[in-house]
């Protein structure tokens, strides 16, 4: 039982923020309420006061239901129901309602208390929208999709993600693991930096293409895209929802393009264009590593006059082979490209000028010991090499190019069939820059 209500009771029954109903559990009628029921309903006072609390909902009908929804308030601590309030205007107002049964002077009491749960319902039935097209994105888009769990690493694939890669539906444990084992050992690394980068808040979003085994243990290639979709109470991210799309198809295709467009179709050696391109990235990767870099250009010897007297096809076998020799003697690490005509450039990061004359003379020997039968009693086929080393003959590509084929004319001019060197430049003041040679990198080829 309460005790009597203070006048410091009567202000906050009279200021509270929900509706307040005092209603007579016999009659059902309203004995009082305050300024927030009123509102609620959009009725005056005297509208409500000594009215049915029946005639403001619609979920209670008749006396005969209220008299044992009564019984159940008297019985229970405290009555609680979600329901919906008329309001003048016709409008149904959802509310959650409290009621207690009470004794004040002998007589029995209800204090309904009834909150204003539109905007809540609201947002429910949105996120319940949300859910069901979450859902239906989950299992029927075309993409793959997952939801990874940053706190467990707990990942949902979605069943579209393991068609995609030839699982079943039981298929792929939904681990972090799963999809970082899955990934090709080259992309991998840099995958994995670009995720944490997201999640580290680095970039805007994590946007990645590379290869991911299926099944069968082939390689598909994806477009994966993702991004934060929620943070715990610290504000980090908690999880990480995306997308995977099968570009397999697409990709091939580039690549055969990009392919095509950077070799030569004559020896399979890169073209010049790749090899400008080349040039200067591996200029700044060695700047970077402090580390030389050797270029070589050789040059077929009199080759107008293979072509003049045994015609272009001859010259064409003759020109494939010099490029699969030179090929066939430097490392993985090293370029060869066609620079055009009957003109190579060879890239060897790492290499100091020692080591590289005697690469260069290694091949020109080796050249000049090969047979060609099409060529009758023709001497043998010879080239001059002309080399260079960046930092010490050039700083920069052109520098770098210039000097090994000045080097390659001056072999020209003095004789042929031989290698000539790059000529010695100041470095710049300002960059300090080393002249080491790659620690270990053997000498014999
Ligand atoms: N068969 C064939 N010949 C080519 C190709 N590209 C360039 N050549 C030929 O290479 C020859 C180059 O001749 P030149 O520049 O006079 O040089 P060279 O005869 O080798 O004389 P030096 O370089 O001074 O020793 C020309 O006859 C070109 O037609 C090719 O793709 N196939």
């Amino acid at each position: 039982m309460h005790a009597l209500p203070l006048p410091i009771y009567e202000t906050v029954f009279r200021e509270l923020p929900d509706a307040v109903f005092l209603i007579d559990p016999e009659t059902s009628n309203i004995l009082d309420c305050n300024d927030a029921a009123l509102t609620q309903v959009g009725l005056a006072r005297h509208e409500i006061v000594q009215h049915s609390v029946l005639s403001l909902q619609r979920d209670v009908v008749g006396v005969e239901q209220w008299s044992s929804i009564a019984q159940v308030i008297r019985e229970s601590k405290g009555y609680y129901f979600v329901g919906q309030h008329r309001h003048k205007s016709g409008a149904e107002v959802p509310v959650e309602v409290h009621t207690s049964c009470f004794m004040r002077e002998g007589r029995e009491l209800f204090l309904s208390i009834a909150r204003d749960i539109t905007q809540r319902v609201a947002s429910e039935r949105d996120l319940a929208n949300r859910e069901a097209l979450l859902s239906y994105a989950l299992t029927e888009a075309s993409d793959g999709l997952w939801d990874w769990n940053l706190a467990t690493n707990e990942v949902f694939f979605s069943p579209q993600l393991k068609r995609m890669l030839g699982y079943g539906p039981q298929e792929m444990p939904p681990q972090l693991q799963t999809w970082e084992s899955n990934i090709h050992p080259d992309d991998a690394p840099w995958v994995q930096l670009v995720l944490r980068e997201h999640v580290e808040g680095l970039r805007e979003r994590y946007d990645a293409e590379y290869r991911l085994r299926n099944r069968n243990g082939h390689y598909l290639w994806v477009h994966d895209r993702g991004r934060v979709c929620e943070r715990d109470a610290d504000r980090k991210p908690s999880r990480l929802v995306g997308m995977v799309e099968n570009i397999t198809d697409r990709k091939n295709a580039e690549l055969a393009l990009q392919e095509l467009a950077a070799h030569d179709m004559l020896t399979g050696l890169l073209n010049r264009r790749e090899c400008e391109r080349v040039l200067r990235q591996q200029i700044d990767l060695c700047r970077r590593l402090e580390i030389c870099l050797g270029l070589c250009i050789f040059d077929l010897d009199r080759f107008k006059s293979v072509n003049d007297r045994f015609g272009h096809a001859v010259g064409d076998k003759v020109l494939h082979g010099v490029a699969q020799l030179a090929k066939s003697q430097i490392r993985s690490t090293d370029y060869l490209f066609r620079w055009g005509g009957e003109e190579f450039l060879m890239l060897c990061p790492g290499i100091g000028l020692h080591d590289l004359v005697i690469l260069a003379d290694q091949i020109r020997h080796k050249i000049e010991q090969l047979s060609w039968p099409e060529l009758e009693h023709e001497g043998p086929i010879t080239c001059s090499f002309g080399v260079a080393v960046c930092p010490d003959h050039g700083h920069t590509a052109d520098a770098l190019f210039m000097s090994a084929d000045s080097a390659m004319y001056r072999a020209k001019a003095n004789g042929r069939n031989r290698v000539e060197c790059g000529a010695p430049v100041k470095p710049p003041s300002q960059v300090p820059y080393p002249r080491s040679e790659v620690p270990g990198r053997p000498m014999i080829y």
